[in-house]
């Protein structure tokens, strides 16, 4: 990947800017176009995406998929065709799988591989390769997989998959769709029932889209919210018509920008609010933020809204710490939201940000503290003192904020840098381009509107 190169670094100062105002609507989900694709691949037939996300960490899903055996093509007006192997079909790739930035793709693919009788090292880019892959490590090997893989269980790491696997009984020791998917793929083609106990629920789209491909999957919900999810193996896949709904993750910095600079007023279409996704904009709204749904429905079996976001007066909350799964990926922005709010806003339970594309919670810490936000950081969390509406400084002249290959950061920083009176300047804006490729386009478009 191009931003595993330093001295080729992106940098840019984004500037305090007047009201967004207007229409947009963002990119597909990256994590159901990640899985579109990987479910896509192991049905015989052709399955048919629209609204995939082109960004590169799904697009090095698709490398991968193609590497053992799948036809993956884009047509001229965005469809993706997805001719698949069959499930238990993969093939052996010729070479390493470059996994780049993308967790999703490196923890659901070693899922996949794990039950196959294939040899498969994964690398990534320095960020990836910080990120601790024994959390599926664990239960892969559980199943019969085994493993080479760099000290603290990183990448580089190379597996061999085990045909047949050993299905499981797994409860989960952390809170995380990837192992949880990881598990449910490896299920897939093993003999018998795979078994996920899942003691916090999270993102769901492995369950909703396994079982449209026509595995068969239960969920049983125990009283104290446990999730108990069972999947018979060796299932056929018949291909499917996929229509993947906005992203909320990426929705969600055009949320708090309109929500943060004066006299903003404008509407983001077609953004997925699964339950297991859509907390950010309940905070929000806790928060004092004007968020409105329009023409709610169901867009591929997940429901849909536009999104009508106007200028608000935020107040610092404690958020709750139950509702981190489902916006785990949002807390960045949250925390530029709660540096232009009145009073204090309380995190925690945030342990999990420490093991993203950066740790989350100190990369935050430091990056808002340089553009002259009052920011504290605990274990799990952050405790944040808003400037009541005011702007924030910005950064100083000749100082930039480390983004650390981090996407969210990048665009989280940008985000401040409207809401400023020196802007933000951000130390690369490379990395944008794994889950937001067109983000800096959309805004220029709104602020110029
Ligand atoms: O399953 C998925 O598609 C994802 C799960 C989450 O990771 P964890 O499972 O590590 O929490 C999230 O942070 C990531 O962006 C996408
Ligand atoms: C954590 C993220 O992705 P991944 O784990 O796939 O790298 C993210 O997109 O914020």
């Amino acid at each position: 990947m191009s931003s595993a190169d330093p001295a080729a670094a992106r940098p840019r100062r984004f500037l305090p800017a007047g009201p967004l105002t207007g229409r947009i609507r963002v990119p597909g989900d990256k994590s159901i176009s990640h899985r579109s694709i990987m479910l896509g691949a192991l049905a015989v037939g052709e399955t048919r995406v629209t609204g995939l996300l082109e960004g590169e960490d799904v697009l090095s899903t698709a490398a991968a998929m193609r590497a053992m055996g799948a036809t993956i093509t884009r047509e001229t007006d965005g469809t993706w065709s997805i001719h698949g192997v069959g499930v238990g079909g993969l093939l052996q790739p010729s070479q390493a799988l470059d996994m780049g930035n993308s967790g999703t793709s490196t923890r659901l693919l070693m899922g996949l591989v794990a039950a196959h009788a294939i040899t498969a090292t994964f690398v990534g880019d320095a960020s990836l390769s910080q990120r601790p892959m024994g959390r599926v490590i664990d239960p892969l090997a559980q199943m019969g997989a085994d493993f080479t893989a760099s000290p603290g269980g990183r990448l580089p790491l190379t597996m061999r998959g085990a045909a047949p696997a050993v299905p499981i009984e797994y409860r989960l020791p952390v809170a995380s769709a990837q192992v949880k998917s990881a598990i449910l793929l490896a299920g897939l083609n093993t003999p018998g029932i795979t078994t996920v106990i899942e003691p916090v629920p999270t993102r769901d789209h492995s369950e909703r889209m396994l079982r449209g491909f026509g595995a068969e999957l239960t969920v049983e919900v125990e009283r104290d919210g446990t999730r108990i999810i069972r999947l018979r193996g060796e299932a056929e896949f018949r291909p499917q018509r996929i229509v993947v709904p906005g992203d909320p993750s990426s929705a969600a910095f055009f949320v708090v920008a309109g929500l943060i600079v004066p006299g903003s007023d404008l509407v983001i279409e077609n953004v997925g609010l699964n339950p297991t996704r859509a907390a950010l904009f309940d905070v929000l709204r806790q928060m004092g933020g004007q968020i409105e749904e329009l023409d709610r429905r169901e867009v591929g079996g997940e429901p849909v809204a536009d999104l009508h976001v106007r200028h608000s007066a935020l107040t610092g909350i404690t958020v709750d710490p139950a509702v981190v799964p489902s916006m785990v990926d949002e807390f960045p922005i949250l925390f530029v939201a709660a540096a232009l709010a009145q009073g204090r806003t309380v995190t925690s339970g945030l342990e999990e940000l420490r093991v993203k594309e950066s740790d989350r919670i100190s990369a935050m810490r430091a990056a808002l503290a340089l553009a002259g936000a009052t920011v504290t950081e605990t274990e799990d969390g952050l405790i944040i003192d808003g400037t009541g509406g005011e702007p924030l400084p910005g950064t100083p002249q000749g100082a930039r904020v480390t983004t650390h290959l981090d996407h969210r950061i990048a665009m989280s920083l940008a985000v401040a840098g409207l809401a400023s009176r020196a802007g933000v300047e951000v130390d690369d804006t490379r990395p944008i381009a794994t889950s937001f490729p067109v983000f800096e386009g959309l805004l220029e478009g709104l602020v110029a509107a």
